[in-house]
């Protein structure tokens, strides 16, 4: 593939061209990182939904569900910390008028320093072949130690200021690094300042009783202050999970890169709530649970990484992020975080309500300390498109677009097409649609010629095409091309269902984790 704009471009050209994403308000020249997702787009995200949900939910006995309402009383915030703390570091350069997240910056110059290490490991993974150890190369050669300990060094000391909310040395480290703005190249940068993301609104009609309200940063919250509800209600003894999916709100800064980092955006959040000093134990499990799920898409081990986070938020004990290799390189998918007994003590101070819960084997009370996963479910469907789309150099020397998208999430499983408009062909692929949509989602495609249908479908991500010929009117037999590697085979109409669950079922998927 061409260089990693180039591949952004195709990724976001083909989300639309083919029907998965759109620009929000489009026809009013869109609004700035929102989006809708279109035909196939919500099928795509549906299924990574119900994918995360059975793996978490349906699976685990001590994991139930929630959905609770976006709008939280105004309190909850304070108690979260997000009234005082929900803030991006930002700083403008002063000729080319554009703002950045100072901490992006930074991290975009670290980034660059990592892709010269893969650079040099691709060097010498070429010049030594079979006898490369890339383990051994990471820590003696000198240059990739070199940029490796430049790389943490100024990660450490940006964790540092942030965390002792010394702004003005992030900008000092700014300057030292001779960071130039991205656009214009200019260094001549503001003081760094802090920019609450969250977006208000109000509740009520007339402007004395109106109440200011937040549209909710996170889904979290509507998961703590129910956390007593649920545990009653539900008997769910300690170590136990809620999870929950929803739209979550920011008012990022700096609202680039597609659906990766928008205004508007769901998550995929679980609280897993454990008794005090167990936690880190638990964060090790869930990390390691975490990347199963991911691995068991088959998008390749070599795509995620564990980024462990030094600099850890007001609520963490410790945090680390699965990052996966995004067209424009490795970035956060997921974040892990144990979350200690922040958030409950503190709703327990702020409302006044006890958030304990009684352990009977321990005969004791106490304040549960909860370990978080928490996955954008938009960022998941970047990451899915984006590393299913590649374009195939086939032996007769044309390309193929195709994407490959993990038959499970694929939102089309299988497009019937007959070979021709007539003797009675249609009639079968119709009869073949009414069968399997009880169980798929399937496609009915009669127009062009059928190499030009296959194409359309591989394109749009559609896993199996099955083709109605003269044979079938013998035979009851159709062929089934597979999406990935082009095979035809033969096969009973009978069998269909048989064929396809087999390569869609999520039991198939899940089971590799
Ligand atoms: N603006 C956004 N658009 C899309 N997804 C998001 C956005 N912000 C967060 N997410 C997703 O929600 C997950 C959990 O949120 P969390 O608060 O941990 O993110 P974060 O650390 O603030 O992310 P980032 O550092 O990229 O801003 C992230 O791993 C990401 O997948």
């Amino acid at each position: 593939m061409a260089n990693q704009d180039d591949q952004f471009k195709k990724v976001v050209s083909h989300a639309k061209e083919y029907g998965y994403v759109f620009q929000s308000s489009e026809i009013y020249d869109g609004l700035s990182a929102v989006y809708d997702y279109a035909q196939n787009g919500v099928e795509l995200k549906k299924n990574i939904r119900d994918y995360w949900w059975k793996a978490m939910v349906q699976m685990h006995e001590n994991i139930v569900g929630l959905d609770a309402a976006i709008f939280m009383h105004p309190t909850t915030w304070k108690a979260s910390g997000h009234i005082d703390a929900f803030n991006d570091p930002l700083i403008d350069n002063k000729d080319s008028k554009k703002r950045y997240r100072a901490d992006v910056l930074i991290e975009d110059y670290v980034g660059k320093l990592d892709a010269k290490i893969e650079k040099e490991v691709a060097k010498a993974a070429k010049r030594f072949g079979d006898s490369f150890d890339k383990e051994q190369f990471l820590a003696t050669n000198p240059r990739v130690v070199g940029y490796k300990e430049k790389g943490d060094a100024i990660l450490h000391r940006m964790g540092k200021s942030l965390e002792n909310e010394d702004l003005a040395d992030v900008k000092l480290l700014i300057e030292e690094l001779e960071i130039g703005c991205p656009l214009s190249g200019s260094k001549n940068w503001t003081d760094v300042k802090q920019f609450n993301l969250m977006f208000g609104t109000k509740i009520g009609a007339s402007a004395d009783t109106a109440m200011d309200l937040y549209l909710r940063p996170e889904t979290a919250q509507g998961i703590f202050v129910n956390f007593l509800n649920v545990q009653k209600t539900g008997r769910m003894k300690i170590p136990f999970g809620i999870a929950q999916t929803g739209k979550a709100f920011r008012n990022e800064i700096v609202a680039r890169q597609f659906i990766f980092r928008m205004r508007e955006f769901e998550q995929m959040e679980m609280q897993f709530f454990v008794r005090p000093g167990t936690q880190k134990e638990w964060y090790e499990q869930w990390k390691e649970t975490r990347l199963k799920w991911h691995l068991s898409l088959g998008m390749g081990e070599d795509n995620y990484r564990f980024h462990d986070h030094e600099k850890l938020a007001h609520y963490a004990d410790a945090a680390a992020d699965i990052e996966f290799r995004f067209p424009f390189g490795f970035k956060e998918l997921e974040g892990i975080h144990s979350r200690t007994d922040f958030d409950l003590s503190s709703h327990e101070k702020h409302s006044g309500k006890k958030m304990q819960y009684f352990d009977p084997e321990l005969n004791e009370r106490y304040v549960p300390y909860v370990v978080e996963t928490s996955i954008g479910l938009d960022r998941m469907f970047l990451a899915v498109f984006s590393h299913s789309l590649v374009e195939e150099e086939l032996e007769n020397g044309t390309v193929r677009t195709v994407l490959k998208l993990p038959a499970v999430l694929a939102p089309t499983k299988a497009a019937i097409l007959p070979l021709v408009k007539k003797d009675g062909l249609p009639e079968i692929a119709r009869k073949i649609v009414e069968d399997l949509k009880w169980d798929f989602n399937v496609a009915y495609d009669e127009k062009d010629a059928v190499g030009r249908r296959y194409r359309r479908q591989d394109a749009a991500g559609t896993p199996f095409c099955i083709t109605v010929d003269h044979n079938t009117l013998n035979d009851d037999t159709v062929t089934i091309r597979h999406r990935d590697t082009m095979e035809q085979q033969r096969v009973k109409i009978a069998d269909l269902k048989a064929i396809i669950k087999e390569e869609v079922d999520v039991k198939n998927w899940l089971m590799k984790m």
